[in-house]
């Protein structure tokens, strides 16, 4: 048996981002698939008939078989439950799997900006895993969630840059696939051959998480990072792959050629080493001048590195670039998986499973 061996389950298992946790979770040396879950409408069904599976690849055959529970703590059978729960039912059902002592790894907006919840990108804060110590929802059950999906890419690229130089603003044009909106997510009459420069909430998002995740532990708080950003988000014909064209200006004198070096010898903090979907390179350069592309890039490390081009002075700002990230895998289901890694590595998962096997699960 591996040190680590966890049995998880899948809350919105049937859902477009529920399908990309069990394609990852597929022969995981940590983790195995024992239970999904959805609503009312898919519960009592086998998972192949009742999922809508999107992806070229067949069902792993010991999920297929697997009969949908309904999203209750007593139906699941599990160490630790990953949501990709719809966010109208996300927050009172998270909530009670933490209180029956369950860990839950969010993918769902509800607890992103909760003081005590952890908002985790493994390479970039995994100090604020300790927030976990800080929570009180009874029996050893605790919530972490990964951000918005444009978020975290944006942040991939600007943590190694408030690393190494003195970061004070950052305006960004993000330019976000059509998966994003799940499936069948925006329609074909809208999306074809055109650009929707307005996707709900999403603005705000990118003018808020990036100060929490990027802030500093201070006790049993976040102190947030002190950064100007400003985004607009617009959706547009593409499949997977958010790409952000941003601008970054620094307290100091930082021009183009030291931030391509800072993003190029970023190294990830050691706590992440043994990961196991933990990407290397964590960010890739590229020099082409017609890079980073959805098509041709999205796939970098299975979904997991992000990828930054055109990294040129300006004039406005002082240094822009373009960044793109792969929004259903690093940016929602591979992003959880680290958290949910990280966890396991850090004890996290151990000590939640020995205060379960003490205490009586609450009813
Ligand atoms: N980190 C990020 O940036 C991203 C986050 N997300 C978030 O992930 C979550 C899932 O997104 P996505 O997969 O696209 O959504 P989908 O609509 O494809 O899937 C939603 C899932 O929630 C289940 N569900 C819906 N209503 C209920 C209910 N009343 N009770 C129990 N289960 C219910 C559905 O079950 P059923 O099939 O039975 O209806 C389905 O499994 C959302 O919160 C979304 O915002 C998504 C993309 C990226
Ligand atoms: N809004 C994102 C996807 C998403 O669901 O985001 P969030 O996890 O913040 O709700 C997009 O459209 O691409």
């Amino acid at each position: 048996m591996d040190e680590h061996d966890y049995r998880v389950g899948i809350l919105g298992a049937t859902g477009a981002v529920g399908q990309t946790f069990i394609r990852l979770l597929d022969d995981h040396p940590w983790f195995t698939v024992t239970s999904v879950a959805a609503s009312e409408r898919s519960a009592g069904r086998p998972y192949r008939e009742a999922a809508n599976w999107l992806s070229g690849q067949p069902i792993p055959p010991s999920v297929a078989s697997l009969e949908v529970q309904s999203t209750e703590p007593e139906a699941m059978d599990c160490d630790v439950v990953f949501s990709a729960l719809d966010s109208s039912v996300a927050g009172e059902i998270e909530e009670a799997f933490a209180r029956a002592g369950v860990p839950v790894v969010s993918n769902a907006k509800n607890y992103r900006q909760h003081d005590r919840v952890p908002l985790l990108i493994p390479e970039v804060n995994p100090g604020h895993l300790a927030l976990i110590d800080e929570q009180s929802w009874g029996d050893g059950g605790f919530i972490v969630t990964n951000p918005n999906c444009s978020t975290t890419g944006l942040i991939c690229g600007l943590h190694p840059l408030m690393d190494a130089f003195d970061l004070e603003a950052v305006q960004v044009t993000m330019l976000q696939a059509l998966s994003g909106a799940g499936y069948p997510g925006v329609p074909s009459l809208d999306a074809v051959g055109n650009v929707i420069p307005h996707i709900g909430g999403e603005e705000e998002k990118l003018a808020t998480e990036p100060r929490k995740i990027l802030g500093t532990l201070d006790g049993d708080r976040i102190e947030p990072a002190a950064l100007t950003l400003s985004a607009q988000c617009t959706r547009v014909p593409v499949r997977n792959g958010h790409l952000a064209c941003a601008s970054v200006r620094f307290r100091d004198d930082i021009e183009a050629e030291a931030v391509a070096d800072a993003l190029r010898t970023f190294r990830a903090p050691a706590v992440t080493e043994s990961l196991p979907s933990r990407p290397d390179p964590f960010v890739q350069v590229l020099d082409a001048p017609d890079a980073p592309q959805p098509q041709r890039h999205v796939e970098a490390g299975g979904g997991m590195t992000v990828s930054v081009g055109r990294v040129q002075d300006c004039p406005v700002n002082d240094v822009k670039f373009v960044l793109l990230s792969h929004n259903t895998v690093r940016g929602a289901a591979g992003g959880a998986l680290l958290n949910a890694e990280l966890l396991a590595s850090e004890g996290y998962l151990d000590r939640a499973r020995a205060d379960a096997a003490t205490e009586p699960a609450a009813g």
